[in-house]
C-alpha cells in the first residue's frame, strides 16, 4: 500500500470535497481516502499495482477539480508560482465583491423611495425602472456569479450538486423572474398580482456570498499560521568548513558530516553533534522547554534551534526533509490533514444535505404556487430555501479548529499524530506513567556499592571489573549507569562470554570462567541465591527510591548497588495538576515495588504497578481499560499511557492514547499518538487541556453552522408565514449565508489564543 497527498484547488464547499471523495473511491486501486476541505488537500492510499499517480490525478480532473503532488521539501514554503496564482484569486474575487457592491448600494438606495413610500427628490426615480435594474444586474449575475454557473454545471455533470449549484438555481430564479416580469408585466396584473421585480434580492445575495467567502478565504489562510511560524524558523544560511575554508552556503546544499561553525546570537542550521566549543541553546521554539540547554563536545543540536552564549562547531547528522524540524512540520502536516471522529456526522449531513434541500424547495413551491396559488410568493420562499442550505460552514467548522489545534500543539512542544488522537485525549479517564524515564529523568547514576567481601579496596574492584564487564553488553539504562560508575573507578573491563538478558530481571554472563548474574532481588530468588546478608541495605535504599540491583559469582551473592534516578522537577506537579483535572494517576514500572512506593510517594501517585515485566505492560493497560465506570453501563475506560516510546511501545499502542516522552532528538514518533518533545510531564496536561478546548471550540462551530440551517431552512420556506406574515427574505437568507462561514472561521481563530494554563 502507498500513501499520496494531494493540493486540491478549485473547492468551495464540503459537498465539493465530498464529490472529490467518491471520484477517488471510484478509482480501481485506491484503498481509502481522505479529502479534508479545511487544508484543502487529499490523502489517499492506495495499491501502486493497480493504480498510479496520474490515474488518480485525472479522475480528480474529471471531477472538475485540479490537484498536484506536495512538494518533497517540506520546508520550502509553497513555491512563488502557487503564491501568484492564491493572490491572483484573491484578487479577482475582492474585484467581484466591489463590483456587486456599490451595483447592490445603488439598487438598495433607487429602492427606498418604493419601500418606505417617501418621495425623495435627490434619489433619481430612473433607479426603480425595471428596465435600468435589468442592465444593473446583468453583469452581477453573470460576471460575479459565473463561478457558480460553471462549478454547478462541472457538478451537473457528474450527477451531483454543490453549494454552487444552490447559489446558481437561486440567484437565477429570482433574476428570471424579475426578466419576465419586465417583459410581461401585464400577465401578472391579470391575475391580481403586482409586477414587482426582485432584481437587487440576486444582486445583494451573490454580493454577500462573494463577499462571505473572501473573508473566509482569508481568514483561513491564518489558521495555519503555527505551522508557517514553525517553517519560518529554519535558518536560511549555514557557515560550514570545507577544505579548512570557511564559507556561507544556502542551507539546502549542507550534506551529511558537514562542519558547521555557529556563532553567539545565530540559528543552529540542520541537526548535529557538537565537536568542539561549548554553548549554551534555546531550544524553546521546538522542544517547548523554556529553559535554555548546556551543549558540549558529543551533544546534539537541533536545527533552527538558537545559539545563545558561546561558539562551536558541530558535524551535521541530518539535513534537508530528515530534520527534527522537517519532521514536525510534516507531522503537523499529516495531522491537520486528518479527519476528527466528531467530524462524521458532518459529513454524513453534507452528503444528504444538497439533494433533500432541493427536494425541499421544490415541495415549498409547489406548496405555495399550487395549493395557495401565489407564484411570487413561490419564487421568493423556493429562492430563500435554496441559499439559506448551503452546508459549506458545516465543512469548515470541523477542520478550521484541528488545524488551529493541531498547530497550536506543535507551538507547545506537544506533536499530536491525527485528529483522532486530538479528540480522543479530552476524554482520557486513567492515565498512565511509567517511572523510568517519565516520572524520573531517566540519568540513573550509581550511588551506593557494598561487595560482601568487606570494604577493602581490592575486593571491590575485583567485583566491579566483573559486573562493569558484563553489564558492557547490555543496552539497559541500568547497565549504562553501571558502566559509568566501573569507569569512574577505574577498572578495566574484560572479555565475556554467553552474555544473555532476562528482560525485567537482569543479565548474566561467563567471565573468565565464573558465572556473573545481576538483577533483582525476585530473580536472586528464581536462582535460589541467598541474599540475606545483603537485605538491611536493600531496605534502605528502596526507602529511598532507589533501585537495587543484586550480584552473584556462581550462584553466591558478592555484592548490591543502589542506583538513584532523580525525579523530573516537574513531575510532581504535573502529578497533582492531572488529579485536578479529574483523572486517575497510576504508575506502571519494572521496578521493585518499594522503591516504586518510595517514588510514588514523592510524586503524589496512590496506585502502583511495579514488578511488571516488560511482556505484561500492554497486558496492564488492557486490564485497566477493562474496569468499567459504572456497573449499569458498562464502558470501558480511556486509558492513555505515558511512557519513553521505544521499549514502552506495546503499551503505548494498547492504550487509548499513547504518548512519547521524546527528549531532544531521539523522538520515536511513530509509535505513539502523541509526542512531547521536551521530557516535562506538564506537556501531558497541556495536551489534554489544548484537547478539551478544541473539542469546544469544534462544538461550538457545529452549533454555528447548523443554526443557520435548522432555523433558516423552515422560516425561509414559509412555515411562519401563515402565523406573523413574514418569511426569510432571501437578502437575509444571503446575509445569514455569508455569516455561518465567516463566524465559524472567526470562532476557530480564537483557539490561537490559547495558552496551557499551568497549575500547581
Ligand atoms: N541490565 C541490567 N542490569 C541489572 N539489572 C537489570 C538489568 N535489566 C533489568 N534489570 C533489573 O530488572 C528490573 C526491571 O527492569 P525493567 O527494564 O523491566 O524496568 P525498569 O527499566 O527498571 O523500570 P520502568 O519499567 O519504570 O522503565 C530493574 O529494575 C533491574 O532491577
Ligand atoms: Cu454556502
Ligand atoms: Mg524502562
Amino acid at each position: 500500500m502507498d500513501t499520496l497527498r494531494l493540493k486540491l484547488r478549485g473547492m468551495s464547499c464540503a459537498s465539493c470535497a465530498n464529490n472529490i471523495h467518491q471520484a477517488i473511491r471510484l478509482v480501481p486501486g485506491v484503498i481509502d481516502c481522505n479529502v479534508n476541505f479545511g487544508v484543502e488537500e487529499v490523502t489517499i492510499n492506495y495499491d501502486q499495482k493497480s493504480t498510479d499517480l496520474k490515474t488518480i490525478q485525472a479522475a480528480i480532473a474529471a471531477a472538475g477539480y485540479s490537484s498536484y503532488l506536495l512538494q518533497e521539501d517540506i520546508l520550502s514554503l509553497e513555491d512563488e508560482l502557487e503564491t501568484a496564482s492564491k493572490l491572483a484569486q484573491e484578487r479577482q474575487i475582492t474585484r467581484k465583491v466591489i463590483v456587486a457592491g456599490v451595483i447592490s448600494i445603488i439598487m438598495f438606495v433607487g429602492s427606498i423611495p418604493m419601500m418606505t413610500g417617501l418621495h425623495l427628490p435627490f434619489i433619481p426615480a430612473f433607479l426603480h425602472n425595471s428596465w435600468v435594474q435589468l442592465l444593473l444586474t446583468t453583469p452581477v449575475q453573470f460576471w460575479c456569479g459565473w463561478t457558480f454557473y460553471i462549478n454547478g454545471w462541472k457538478a451537473l455533470k457528474h450527477h451531483t450538486a454543490t453549494m454552487d449549484t444552490l447559489m446558481a438555481v437561486g440567484t437565477s430564479a429570482a433574476f428570471l423572474y424579475s426578466v419576465f416580469v419586465t417583459l410581461f408585466p401585464g400577465f401578472f396584473i391579470a391575475q391580481g398580482l403586482m409586477p414587482y421585480v426582485y432584481y437587487e434580492v440576486s444582486v445583494i445575495v451573490i454580493a454577500l456570498i462573494l463577499l462571505g467567502r473572501l473573508l473566509e478565504y482569508r481568514a483561513r489562510g491564518k489558521t495555519s499560521e503555527a505551522i508557517h511560524k514553525l517553517i519560518g524558523l529554519q535558518p536560511k544560511n549555514a557557515r560550514v568548513i570545507r577544505d579548512g575554508m570557511e564559507m556561507d552556503i544556502p542551507i539546502t546544499q549542507v550534506r551529511i558530516n558537514d562542519v558547521i561553525l555557529v556563532r553567539p546570537g545565530e540559528k543552529i542550521p540542520v541537526d548535529g553533534e557538537v565537536i568542539s566549543g561549548s554553548s549554551t541553546v534555546d531550544e524553546a521554539m521546538v522542544t517547548g522547554e523554556s529553559l535554555p540547554v548546556q551543549k558540549q563536545p558529543g551533544h546534539e543540536v537541533i536545527g533552527a534551534t538558537l545559539n545563545k552564549t558561546g561558539s562551536f562547531q558541530f558535524r551535521a547528522t541530518r539535513v534537508g526533509k530528515d530534520t527534527f524540524l522537517s519532521q514536525i512540520v510534516k507531522l503537523v502536516q499529516q495531522a491537520q490533514g486528518s479527519k476528527a471522529p466528531i467530524q462524521r456526522l458532518a459529513d454524513q449531513v453534507t452528503e444528504w444535505f444538497v439533494p433533500v434541500v432541493i427536494a425541499i424547495a421544490i415541495a415549498t413551491f409547489v406548496i405555495w404556487f399550487n395549493f395557495i396559488g401565489n407564484l411570487t410568493l413561490a419564487i421568493m420562499t423556493t429562492v430563500g430555501v435554496l441559499i439559506i442550505a448551503c452546508p459549506c460552514a458545516l465543512g469548515l467548522a470541523t477542520p478550521t479548529s484541528i488545524i488551529v489545534g493541531t498547530g497550536k500543539g506543535a507551538e507547545n512542544g506537544i506533536l499530536i499524530k491525527d485528529a483522532q488522537s486530538l479528540e480522543l485525549a479530552h476524554k482520557i479517564q486513567t492515565i498512565v506513567l511509567d517511572k523510568t524515564g517519565t516520572l524520573t529523568q531517566g540519568n540513573p547514576t550509581v550511588t551506593d556499592f557494598v561487595s560482601v567481601n568487606g570494604t577493602a579496596h581490592e575486593n571491590e574492584l575485583k567485583l566491579l571489573q566483573l559486573v562493569g564487564s558484563v553489564e558492557r553488553n547490555s543496552e539497559h539504562p541500568l547497565a549504562e549507569a553501571v558502566v559509568k560508575y566501573t569507569q569512574s573507578q577505574e577498572v578495566s573491563l574484560t572479555h565475556t562470554d554467553n552474555f544473555a538478558a532476562v528482560p525485567g530481571s537482569g543479565v548474566q554472563a561467563v567471565v573468565s570462567g565464573r558465572l556473573v548474574q545481576i538483577g533483582t532481588q525476585r530473580w536472586m530468588s528464581e536462582l535460589k541465591v541467598n541474599t540475606d546478608t545483603l537485605q538491611e541495605y536493600k531496605q534502605a535504599w528502596e526507602d529511598a527510591g532507589k533501585t537495587v540491583i543484586l550480584i552473584a559469582v556462581d550462584s553466591n551473592i558478592q555484592g548490591i548497588m543502589g542506583i538513584a534516578d532523580a525525579l523530573k522537577p516537574s513531575s510532581a506537579a504535573a502529578v497533582k495538576a492531572l488529579q485536578k483535572l479529574g483523572l486517575e494517576v497510576v504508575m506502571l514500572t519494572g521496578d521493585n515495588r518499594q522503591t516504586a512506593e518510595a517514588i510514588a510517594q514523592e510524586v503524589g501517585i496512590q496506585r502502583i504497578f511495579a514488578e511488571v515485566r516488560p511482556h505484561q505492560k500492554a497486558a496492564m493497560i488492557q486490564s485497566l481499560q477493562a474496569e468499567t465506570t459504572k456497573v449499569s453501563h458498562p464502558q470501558s475506560k480511556i486509558v492513555a499511557m505515558v511512557g519513553d516510546g521505544i521499549n514502552d511501545a506495546p503499551a503505548l499502542a494498547q492504550a487509548n492514547v499513547g504518548i512519547a516522552i521524546g527528549t531532544g532528538t531521539d523522538v520515536a514518533i511513530a509509535a505513539s499518538d502523541i509526542t512531547l518533545i521536551s521530557g516535562d510531564l506538564q506537556g501531558i496536561v497541556t495536551a489534554i487541556q489544548l484537547s478539551r478546548a478544541t473539542i469546544r471550540n469544534i462544538r461550538q462551530n457545529l452549533f454555528f453552522a447548523f443554526i443557520y440551517n435548522v432555523i433558516g431552512i423552515p422560516v425561509a420556506a414559509g412555515i411562519l408565514f401563515p402565523f406573523l406574515g413574514w418569511f426569510l427574505n432571501p437578502i437575509l437568507a444571503g446575509a445569514a449565508m455569508a455569516l455561518s462561514s465567516v463566524s465559524v472561521v472567526t470562532n476557530a481563530l480564537r483557539l490561537r489564543k490559547f495558552k496551557p494554563k499551568i497549575t500547581f
